[in-house]
């Protein structure tokens, strides 16, 4: 074991926990664990004791094995060797059935909810034998929600409800079907602050009843605040188990990482006075519903009733409502806001792949609204999705292949009309070693890659094109510390040689850190605006709830003020 600096003497190590014989036997015990992919030993030698009633975090680098330990504990993967217990008795499991059956539940990172059936009914599909579809069904719900404070109604739709309602519900699911120990996979990064704090209250519930948490993430200070023990996980193996009072922040990154974390560059101002992106107006109702204008608060007006802050914008509303903004050469703005609330719709007609019911798009001095996504593309446009699985990546397709995906006709994929195999597979060894992009090779599938890997490759497949407007959706997420400080100085060397960026994200402090100017989408409309240097993210945080409009950081109190409509003109300040 070795601690990067002044090394703590209560740290445990993995065996020493797993091999004493005074406590009650472990809610899970994973001893030898190895599991080999071609190519790749995703998991050697693990050894993690997790006792029951605590929530224990497991953290480490993109592609150290999180996932793929999670999945061998969840059946979905048989274990090449060691041994896995629970409640002290050696299991085999088959699948996922056969962990359910001994009391393990997973909620995956992607929700895997029906979005137009209740919240009965996507509970009890597949789980008919417990209680049935009708009443008893309805009542288990109830109970559980009430027992946990889930605050989770049986029959509201799934498309009525929010990212952190749908967290719950997946919660709920797995609880219904009798999991004592829940595994959550990044379970925080698709929320705000508040839902954070919210989710780990729950947690706290849980683990108030005697039930067990294992939980990944990235996010170092959520897992120094909410866990009892934090296993490290490097290269395959578990490097250490620590207690959070025991560690900093820094050295817990150090001891994933193995070595000092970058120090991320101060800032400096690169922002021109030349448009690169000029959006105007641009509204959008949803599809074949009549259109009425959703009431936003007037800036000067009371602010509205945050408890119907997740709510979806409905039928026959705007989705996007008159957004009008500019962004210069040299420029990020970030946009803010709970999920669902037009910031996908927006990307969308940015890049052309919905066209809106009225507005301009002006690309670099060219209006762009009736042109096809590839040609936006051409012209200087680049895309990192939010959902990297359907839009970003082929997940069957090599490397170098989708190295070429949405650039077939630019170089070095092409020349002339013919694609260029060799330049693009060379090309892709580059982006590879230039992005630190964990693989055997360019020749495996994207879907063997680890989530983040997926995304760094992405991410160096956009900016080898130097697009000079970047949208940018969540371009950290599943990214750990390392290789996030590592993106975040990609896109400031590109913003500082000109690049404009138009920056999505759930991770306030990414948005704060890396915007040039901030504004705040609610119900689709930009109702608030801040200054990224004074701002906090929970003012931030609470002006995506509705609960707060206009400019953000001139009061003093860190409430916020009002301010009088801009015009897309001066909107950019
Ligand atoms: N089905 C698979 N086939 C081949 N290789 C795989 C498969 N699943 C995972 N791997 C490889 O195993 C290693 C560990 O991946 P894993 O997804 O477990 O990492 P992780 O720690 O969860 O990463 P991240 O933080 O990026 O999600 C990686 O090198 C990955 O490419």
């Amino acid at each position: 074991m070795r601690l990067p600096s002044s090394p703590s003497p209560n740290l445990l190590s993995p065996r020493s926990v797993a091999i004493n014989a005074s406590s009650p036997p472990a809610a899970v015990e994973l001893t030898g664990i190895t599991k080999r992919f071609p190519g790749v030993v995703a998991n050697h030698d693990i050894h993690i004791a997790v006792a029951k009633g605590t929530v224990h975090a497991i953290v480490g680098e993109n592609g150290a094995g999180k996932s793929t330990l999670m999945k061998t504990l969840y059946g979905m993967h048989k274990p090449d060797e060691g041994i896995i217990a629970v409640d002290g008795e050696k299991v085999t499991f088959a699948g996922p059935a056969d962990a359910i059956a001994h009391g393990i539940g997973m909620v995956h990172q992607h929700f895997m909810l029906a979005d137009n059936l209740t919240v009965l009914e996507n509970t009890v599909l597949g789980a008919e034998k417990l209680h049935g579809i009708g009443g008893a069904a309805r009542r288990k719900i109830s109970e559980l929600s009430d027992a946990y404070h889930l605050n989770i109604r049986p029959d509201v739709l799934v498309e009525d409800l929010g990212v952190a309602d749908r967290q719950r519900v997946e919660i709920l699911k797995v609880l219904y079907r009798g999991a004592r120990t829940l595994i959550l996979d990044e379970p925080t990064a698709v929320l705000v602050p508040q839902e954070v704090d919210a989710l780990f209250d729950n947690l706290r519930e849980l683990k108030s009843e005697g039930l067990t948490v294992i939980f990944i993430s990235h996010k170092l200070g959520e897992v120094l605040s909410v866990a009892d023990s934090i296993t490290v996980i490097r290269r395959g193996t578990t490097v250490d188990t620590v207690k959070p009072a025991d560690v900093t922040r820094k050295q817990l990154a150090e001891l994933m990482v193995g070595s000092e974390l970058p120090t991320p560059e101060t800032r400096e101002s690169t922002v021109t006075d030349v448009p690169m992106l000029e959006v105007r107006e641009l509204t959008l109702a949803e599809h074949g519903a009549p259109v009425q204008a959703e009431t936003v608060p007037a800036v000067d007006e009371p602010a509205p009733d945050t408890s119907i802050v997740e709510e979806h914008v409905g039928a026959g509303r705007l989705l996007l409502d008159g957004i009008s903004f500019t962004i210069r050469k040299g420029e990020v703005l970030g946009i803010a806001g709970v999920e669902g609330n037009g910031q996908t719709e927006l990307i969308d007609a940015v890049i052309g792949m919905r066209k809106p019911d009225s507005g301009v798009v002006v690309l670099d001095g060219t209006d762009v609204s009736g042109w096809p996504v590839r040609k936006r593309r051409v012209a200087g446009l680049g895309y990192i999705p939010e959902d990297r699985h359907r839009h970003g990546m082929l997940l069957n397709a090599p490397l170098w292949e989708n190295r070429i995906l949405g650039h077939v006709t630019e170089k070095p994929n092409s020349r002339g009309v013919l694609l260029d195999i060799k330049a693009a597979r060379e090309d892709t060894e580059r982006i590879v070693r230039e992005y630190d992009v964990r693989t055997p090779g360019i020749d495996v599938t994207a879907g063997s890659l680890s989530g983040g890997n997926q995304q760094k490759l992405i991410i160096g497949r956009e900016m080898s094109h130097a697009p000079k407007l970047l949208i940018a959706a969540h371009p950290t997420r599943g990214v750990d510390v390392g290789a996030q400080a590592a993106i975040w100085d990609q896109i400031r060397e590109a913003r500082r040689e000109g690049m404009a960026v138009l920056l999505i994200s759930a991770d306030l402090d990414e948005l704060i850190g890396l915007s040039d100017t901030l504004r705040v989408i609610y119900r689709g409309r930009l109702v608030a605006d801040a200054d990224p240097a004074t701002v906090t993210p929970e003012e931030l945080g609470s002006a995506m709830t509705g609960a707060a409009s206009g400019h953000l950081a001139e009061s003093e109190s860190g409430a916020a003020t009002d301010t009088e409509d801009e015009t897309p003109e001066d909107e950019t300040r």
